[in-house]
């Protein structure tokens, strides 16, 4: 799968594991920075990496923060995008298969390398399960999105 990966400083390190685990996994990643530990805003790199996704350059995006947050609070500020913060690998699969979530969220100082390549792959392994049921509640997401002021 082609994605962007983004992260800010308290998230740089994480990320760079995280890119050689999935380049060995034969995905072709897009990284919109941060490109070293200076501190940076993670919402500027959230605006980066949706961009991509809205623009369909890439399918998915990873952001990696401290907590995965303030990214994810960042990222859900744009439309057509649902990101989620997954700590665990239920979460990570579930929120693709049931909500279509487009933005996966980690924190660097929440989880480690090890477990944060479990995370991403198995949020890249997963498929949205086109249910009625899920399809309706994706569909009323859109809904709230539209309508809001
Ligand atoms: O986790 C985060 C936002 O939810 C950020 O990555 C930062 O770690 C957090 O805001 C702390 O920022 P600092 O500049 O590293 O003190």
């Amino acid at each position: 799968m082609k994605l962007a990966i983004g992260s800010d400083h308290a998230g740089w390190a994480l990320k760079g594991g995280v890119i050689a685990h999935l380049e060995a996994l034969g995905h072709q990643v897009v990284d919109v920075g941060s490109h070293d530990a200076n501190p940076v805003d993670f919402p500027d790199i959230a605006q980066a990496l949706t961009a991509q996704v809205l623009s369909g350059e890439v399918e998915r995006g990873i952001m990696v923060c401290g907590t995965g947050v303030g990214a994810a609070i960042a990222a859900n500020k744009v439309r057509g995008i649902r990101a989620a913060v997954c700590h665990d690998v239920h979460s990570s699969h579930q929120s693709v298969e049931h909500d279509d979530v487009n933005v996966m969220c980690i924190g660097a100082q929440i989880v480690g390398p090890w477990l944060a390549n479990d995370l991403v792959t198995a949020f890249l392994d997963a498929r949205f399960d086109d249910n009625e049921d899920y399809r309706r509640r994706v569909r009323k997401l859109h809904d709230m999105e539209r309508d809001l002021k």
